[in-house]
């Protein structure tokens, strides 16, 4: 194609083309001729250049490494310093927590100071000049009946002395009452003789409920017997009028029904029930002893079972057993066949009729109780329909001794003290179930900020409480 083509620019450029090409192919075949004459040392050269390369890459892959080593150790310090400086801060804080916690604990501690010392808000007591005013003494004052019993004679303007050793007796029935000018309250037992000066006495200290006094028999006897001679003997030293709380118990598992006062009763002197039974005969005996003897004025309160607000939790006695096994669901456990009776009457008009006999001129027992009768079996079901809930009323094993029918005859209150109960059963009940529901949700919640408190306590304190100082080793 060259061939064909004439023009002077094309010649040229060919010309010049042949000619670099000459020179390109001339310096190849020099190349080679000279590759061929010295392929050692070009081989070497390039091997050389070769190994030079690789030390080269290889240097700059270790710096890179290098450099990526150099990198990750740094981040990891940072990381490390992040995190140190977040324990720090969470430390600072939970000391700062801690520091809060016990500063709340002590203005708590302050209030609580405050509070004792602060005039408090008293329920309003009447006013009765120094001629009406008489000095009450109230054993077993912090129990269940002496504690409602405190507060209608300090409401009617007396003042009350309270001695109780808090057995079954509880300082929060009568905290009302703390720091009152007309009221005192003694941690005593009655067992011991006490020295007061007083007007009258409520000799009402002894446990009542079945399993309280059958727990320790002795105590039983002794309080009955020993304290009542003390409660006498102090009546007899500052001629002070003493009434003395006895129970339908003297009567054990009667033969005549309803119970007068007359009746001589029905007494094992050697059962499980005789401590009390028994005790509380001695305590009548002693108390006629002591008027005929020593002209002492007693006055003597058979009191029938009793319920309401302020029983124990613990009290084991029937009202308060079926309505906290019904408010929380349980089985209402009836003991025996549950055809047994009793008559239940309301705290307040046990009240009334105690202070009723003390101002009474009547010096022979009387009967204070309800005469509605029904039987356990009975009770146990209007309970349960008077709570609620899902309890089942179920029976166990029937208690040694266990009375089997009481009702009161309460002729002799209503002809000499002009009294008779007037709380009807369901009404009375409905207060007790409010207040048992109260004391449950209480205790519950006193339950849970206790665990709380503790747990976050021993949580912080238990390595304070068992740090030791290896130098004193
Ligand atoms: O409540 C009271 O004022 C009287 O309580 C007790 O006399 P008791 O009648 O045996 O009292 P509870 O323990 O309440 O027993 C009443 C009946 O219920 C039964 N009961 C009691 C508790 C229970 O969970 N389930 C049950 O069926 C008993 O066996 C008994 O037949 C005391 O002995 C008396 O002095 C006191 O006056």
């Amino acid at each position: 194609m060259l061939g064909n083509h004439n023009c002077n620019s094309c010649l040229l450029f060919s010309k010049s083309k042949i000619r670099k090409a000459d020179v390109g192919v001339r310096s190849v075949m020099w190349t080679i001729t000279i590759t061929k004459k010295r392929w050692k040392q070009v081989a070497i050269a390039t091997g050389t250049i070769g190994v030079f390369l690789i030390v080269l890459v290889k240097i700059l892959d270790i710096s890179d490494n290098k450099e990526s080593l150099s990198a990750a150790p740094q981040s990891q310090h940072e990381l490390i310093a992040i995190y140190e400086q977040q324990q720090k801060l969470i430390e600072e804080q939970q000391l700062e927590l801690q520091k809060t916690k016990e500063e709340l604990a002590r203005l708590q501690d302050d209030l609580r100071a405050l509070q004792s010392n602060t005039p408090r808000k008293y329920p309003k007591v009447k006013y009765l000049n120094y001629k009406n005013r008489k000095r009450i003494l109230i054993t077993g004052g912090a129990g269940f009946v002496g504690s409602h019993l405190v507060d209608n004679l300090m409401l009617d303007g007396h003042e009350i002395i309270v001695v109780d050793n808090f057995f079954t007796g509880r300082k929060r029935n009568v905290a009302h009452w703390l720091g009152h000018e007309n009221f005192e309250l003694i941690h005593h037992d009655i067992v011991n003789p006490l020295f007061i000066e007083v007007d009258e006495i409520y000799h009402l200290a002894s446990p009542a409920s079945p399993p309280h006094y059958m727990l320790n028999p002795v105590k039983t006897i002794k309080t009955n017997t020993m304290g009542t001679i003390n409660v006498l003997g102090l009546a007899k030293r500052v001629m002070a009028k003493v009434l003395i709380a006895s129970t339908s118990e003297v009567y054990g598992d009667p033969t005549v029904h309803p119970q007068p006062e007359s009746y001589w009763g029905h007494v094992n002197p050697i059962g499980p029930r005789a401590c009390y039974d028994e005790g509380k005969r001695v305590s009548e005996t002693l108390s006629y002893a002591y008027a005929k003897q020593e002209k002492v004025q007693v006055r003597v309160a058979r009191i029938f079972n009793t319920y309401g607000p302020r029983m124990h939790m613990n009290d084991g006695r029937v009202v308060s057993n079926f309505i906290l096994q019904a408010l929380r669901n349980e089985t209402i456990t009836v003991y025996g066949n549950g055809k047994q009776t009793r008559s239940f009457q309301y705290v307040d008009d046990l009240v009334d009729g105690l202070m009723a006999l003390m101002e009474s001129n009547y010096t022979q027992p009387v009967n204070l109780g309800n005469p509605v009768e029904h039987t356990i079996e009975e009770f146990a079901f209007m309970i349960k329909e008077l709570v609620g809930g899902s309890s089942k009323v179920g029976r166990t094993d029937a208690m040694e001794d266990d009375p089997q029918r009481r009702k009161p005859d309460i002729s002799r209150a209503k002809k000499y003290l002009n009294w008779e109960p007037k709380v009807p059963l369901k009404m009375g009940l409905l207060k007790t179930i409010d207040y048992f529901r109260k004391e449950l949700e209480r205790s519950d919640r006193f339950a849970a900020n206790s665990k709380k408190y503790f747990d976050s306590h021993d949580l912080q304190r238990s390595p304070q409480r068992f740090q030791f100082d290896p130098g004193n080793g």
